[in-house]
């Protein structure tokens, strides 16, 4: 069986041949040209994913490592219908919205003395006890809740068979490798398989599966089991909220009829071409922002190889989008509901 493209060379097929999505090289160059400063802030830092984020685990340990997977199995379809009308998690006196509102959920349930992260426990859980442990605080509960269910048993059951129960033996069978691990997630865990056909080429994003294996190394702060010596070869993690940003940015265009059916809210389907091109367009042009950003340090004399990857430079992008939602109202996000992102 013929098979599927790397996340990085689908994306450079998928750019080549994109017909309603376009990488702007004068747009990247912006983008990299406004970052360059940034790269020394926290917010484009490994510590940042536990000194910028309550609810990610601070500590250094095995219990953080399951947390992170689970989190990341479940890290998928956040988006409302309406902005206004959404699910929204209270944790400690703090409401959440969207993935964070999982995450709070998740230690939601920690603290109420519920074992969620433990996969004995998830690999049993009934329907209405997912119901219950990810209840939202409004009345919009959280979308794809029955998939959520079956993921849960799923993953949960086959981590219990294979993997004695903990994300940690995966994490050691990689041999600190971050492409080895990847393989172990894509291998043996069917929900994470996030691949579609384009043009005739079986092409791959892996978004959650290359977005657990960034969380791990976050979560180990890059060091022991952790201590991936090939994290730079991960591409960015091509969700819903990465598109809209290099758009608001000028790094990518959309066609006239592409912006015309995102601002109507036309729903795509996982595999659909112009959301391949979407995902597969973005995931280039971070790398080809990550080249730029690479290069103008390397022509002051500078080697930041070690400091900029597109897993620090995704995280940066998503936050922003996180934190810039108001001035990128005039961009929507595409709207696809499925396991993947
Ligand atoms: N590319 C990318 N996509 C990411 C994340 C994260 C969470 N990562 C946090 C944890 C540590 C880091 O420091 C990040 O702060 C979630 N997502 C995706 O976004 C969507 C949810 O969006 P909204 O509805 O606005 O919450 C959904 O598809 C979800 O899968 C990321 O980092 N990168």
């Amino acid at each position: 069986m013929e098979a599927f493209l790397s996340p990085k060379d689908s994306a450079r097929f998928i750019a080549e041949s994109s017909q309603d999505v376009l990488v702007e090289e004068e747009g990247v160059r912006k983008v990299a040209e406004a970052l360059f400063d940034k790269v020394s802030a926290k917010e484009f830092s490994l510590a940042g994913w536990k000194s910028l984020h309550e609810l990610n685990p601070q500590a250094v340990s095995d219990d953080a490592v399951n947390w992170v997977f689970l989190a990341d199995t479940l890290n998928f379809s956040f988006w409302s219908e309406h902005e206004d009308c959404k699910c929204l998690v209270k944790y400690r006196g703090k409401m959440y919205s969207g993935y964070w509102s999982l995450c709070a959920a998740i230690n939601r349930a920690l603290d109420d003395g519920i074992p969620i992260t433990s996969a004995a426990y998830y690999a049993t859980m009934t329907l209405e006890q997912v119901r219950h442990v990810f209840r939202s605080d409004t009345d919009v509960p959280m979308p794809l809740i029955e998939e959520r269910h079956r993921i849960l048993k799923e993953t949960g059951t086959i981590l219990l068979e294979k993997f004695g129960g903990s994300f940690v033996t995966c994490v050691k069978m990689s041999e600190k490798s971050a492409q080895k691990l990847l393989r172990i997630v894509v291998e043996n865990f069917p929900s994470y398989r996030d691949e579609a056909t384009f043009k005739g080429k079986k092409v791959s994003f892996y978004k959650r599966a290359q977005i657990l294996v960034a969380d791990t190394w976050s979560s180990l702060e890059g060091k022991g089991d952790g201590c991936f010596s090939d994290i730079s070869s991960l591409t960015i993690f091509a969700d819903y909220r990465i598109p809209q940003v290099l758009v608001h940015l000028g790094a990518m265009r959309y066609s006239d009829e592409l912006m015309r059916k995102l601002r109507e809210g036309v729903m795509f389907h996982s595999g659909d071409q112009q959301e391949v091109e979407i995902r597969g367009c973005s995931i280039w042009c971070c790398g080809l922002i990550c080249d730029h950003l690479l290069e103008l340090y390397k022509k002051k004399g500078q080697n930041m190889s070690e400091r900029i990857n597109a897993v620090l430079l995704d995280y940066y992008l998503w936050d922003y989008a996180r934190d810039h939602r108001e001035d990128m109202k005039e961009i929507p996000i595409h709207r696809v509901r499925c396991i993947y992102y």
